[in-house]
Formats: C-alpha cells, sequence, structure tokens
C-alpha cells in the first residue's frame, strides 16, 4: 500500500527527500540541464548499449526465466552510477548498491524504529552510505546531490522498462512491429559497432510502445511519483493520470501526439521532468538490445 505523500511528508528527513526549496530546486533543474544536454546525452548512448549488451548476456541469457524488475534495476543502477558518480567499476558499484536498496524502501515508510522494519533498515544503508563517502571526503550537500540524482533516475526508468517489456509480452503483434524496427537499426551495424543517438531517434514505434506501457500503468505514475517523492508532487493536486484515456493503441503518439495533459508520466509545464531524454534512451538501448536478441513470454 502507497502512503499518501503528505503523509510521507513529514516522515523522511528532507536530505533523503528531496523536498527542496525553490532555491536550491532550480539550481538543481540548472545543473541537471547542463548534465542532461544533447552534446552529453550522445556520449551516453554508447555506454547504455554497451552495459545493456553485458548486462543481457550476464544475467538473461543464461536463464529460462527472469524477474524482470529486479534485473533491470541492477542496470539502471549500473547507469546512475557511471553517468552520475563517475563509478565505473562493477565492485565499487555492488558496494554501493546495498545500502542504497536498503535507503529506498525506508523512504515511504512507517517511522518505526525496531529492527528490521524498513524504516530502521534505511537509517542503517545511510550510515553505510555516509562510510562508503566519508564524512569528510564528500561534503553532505554533494551526496544528497547524488542520492538525489540516483533515485530520480533509477528506479523510475526500471518501472517504465518492466511496464515495456510486460507490454511486448502480451501483445505479439505489437512486439513484431518493435522487432522489425530494431532489427531494420541492428542489420546496418557491423560486429562491435554500438548504438548511437541518432539510432535511437529513429526508434519511434518503439518509443510510442514505451510511452503506452506507462500510460497504461497507473503504478507507473504512482512508481514515479514515490521515486522523485518532494521533486512531483505537483502535478498530482490537480490530475488523475491513471483515469487518462485507457485504450491501448500506441499510434496514438504518432504525428502532433495525444491532446494535451491526456498523457504526462514526465508531467508539464515550467517543471516538466529533466530527465525525458536520458529515460527515453536509456529505455530504448534497453528494448534495443532485449529484442534482437531474445523472444519472451510472460509466465506469471
Ligand atoms: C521513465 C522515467 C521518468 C519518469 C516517468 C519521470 C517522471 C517525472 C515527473 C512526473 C516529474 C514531475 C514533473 C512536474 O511536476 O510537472 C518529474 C520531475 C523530475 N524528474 Fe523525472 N521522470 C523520469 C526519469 C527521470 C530521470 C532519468 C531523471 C534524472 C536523470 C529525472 C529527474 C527529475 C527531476 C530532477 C525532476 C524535478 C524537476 C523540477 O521540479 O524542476 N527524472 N519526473
Amino acid at each position: 500500500m502507497w502512503l499518501p505523500s503528505s503523509l510521507t511528508k513529514v516522515l523522511i528527513d528532507p536530505e533523503i527527500r528531496g523536498d527542496l526549496p525553490k532555491q536550491t530546486r532550480r539550481r538543481m533543474r540548472g545543473y541537471l540541464l547542463d548534465f542532461l544536454k544533447p552534446e552529453a546525452l550522445k556520449h551516453y548512448v554508447p555506454v547504455k548499449d554497451s552495459v545493456a549488451k553485458e548486462h543481457l548476456m550476464r544475467d538473461w541469457f543464461p536463464n529460462d526465466q527472469m524477474r524482470v524488475f529486479p534485473s533491470v534495476k541492477d542496470y539502471t543502477f549500473t547507469l546512475a552510477c557511471r553517468n552520475f558518480m563517475n563509478i565505473q567499476n562493477d565492485q565499487d558499484v555492488k558496494k554501493l548498491c546495498a545500502p542504497f536498496a536498503n535507503i529506498m524502501p525506508g523512504l515511504f515508510s512507517v517511522p518505526d524504529q525496531h529492527p528490521g522494519t524498513p524504516f530502521n533498515t534505511c537509517g542503517q544503508g545511510r550510515e553505510q552510505d555516509e562510510e562508503r563517502s566519508g564524512n569528510g571526503r564528500q561534503r553532505r550537500g554533494d551526496r544528497a546531490q547524488d542520492n538525489r540524482l540516483l533515485v530520480a533516475s533509477h528506479e523510475t526508468t526500471s518501472t517504465a522498462i518492466t511496464m515495456t517489456v510486460n507490454y511486448l509480452a502480451q501483445f505479439p503483434h505489437i512486439y513484431d512491429q518493435v522487432y522489425k524496427e530494431q532489427q531494420e537499426i541492428a542489420k546496418n551495424k557491423h560486429d562491435g559497432e554500438t548504438l548511437t543517438l541518432e539510432d535511437t531517434q529513429k526508434m519511434k514505434y518503439s518509443w510510442n510502445v514505451a510511452c503506452e506501457s506507462m500510460r497504461l500503468s497507473p503504478r507507473h505514475r504512482e512508481h514515479s511519483e514515490k521515486q522523485h517523492s518532494g521533486l512531483c508532487t505537483r502535478l498530482t493536486r490537480i490530475l488523475s493520470t491513471s483515469r487518462t484515456q485507457r485504450s491501448s493503441d500506441p499510434m496514438r503518439f504518432e504525428g502532433g501526439g495525444p491532446v494535451p495533459f491526456s498523457f504526462v508520466p514526465f508531467g508539464g509545464g515550467p517543471r516538466m521532468c529533466p530527465g525525458k531524454e536520458y529515460a527515453r534512451i536509456q529505455i530504448l538501448t534497453f528494448i534495443h538490445n532485449l529484442v534482437v536478441r531474445f523472444r519472451f513470454e510472460k509466465v506469471d
């Protein structure tokens, strides 16, 4: 059960929760926009492509069945560590992953300090995180900034990828069209050549499918609100996205796209999610590598 955001607000340490004063929020948005400009995105695509390949070959290839969400979270977490914290070594990513996994559930829990509760475990995760970065070595503000970026970029995109895989597994005729589009891109690559930003721009149908998966999943919306907790509560007060158009058709995103505010997984207006393009290339590189290598069906 999700707790209403007004309740979570009073429970969480503001530094973790990301409920920022207006000025800090603006500064962070400026910093992020710089980080996420097209030149930067261009460099992220080959990295995301290689990490997706490695991830699928290592974690998916040996298995007949996969639990998609936990596995995709490893992929997005590795990328967030590489892109935002410059942590390149897999062992270091793993070290950070455990305390971070403990922090996440505690952010949205009842403040019960008893051992074993999510809130208590969250505190321990945070201490480990402080130990990792060394109290003197990394300023508290910088660490909070890193944590916010990790939270904002990591679970939202893994939820979107999971919903897209779920959608593709449910609708074989849509899977076939995505496969065709991705094969078209794959067949023009030589061995070892990575995807580029231009390639992701050609993945129009696949992006429509990802958008449709996000739109059809109110859980996704709740999830991104949870993960961006404090960063994105404004829109929820005026819109219920789970009530917007419900019939399934990825082609609605063609041409001028759906009517304004009928599709708002990234919010809208001046506070619209600055990570949209980053999320788009992350989702598409994963889907590309998945569909050109695997056929899959839903077990549960
Ligand atoms: C599928 C993935 C994602 C979804 C669905 C999503 C969704 C959202 C939504 C709904 C908002 C609130 C917008 C509003 O209030 O109008 C938001 C804000 C925000 N998002 Fe995302 N997001 C995603 C990925 C990301 C990524 C990858 C990053 C960072 C790299 C990011 C960083 C942020 C930040 C910093 C804000 C606050 C912006 C502000 O208040 O000015 N998001 N996001």
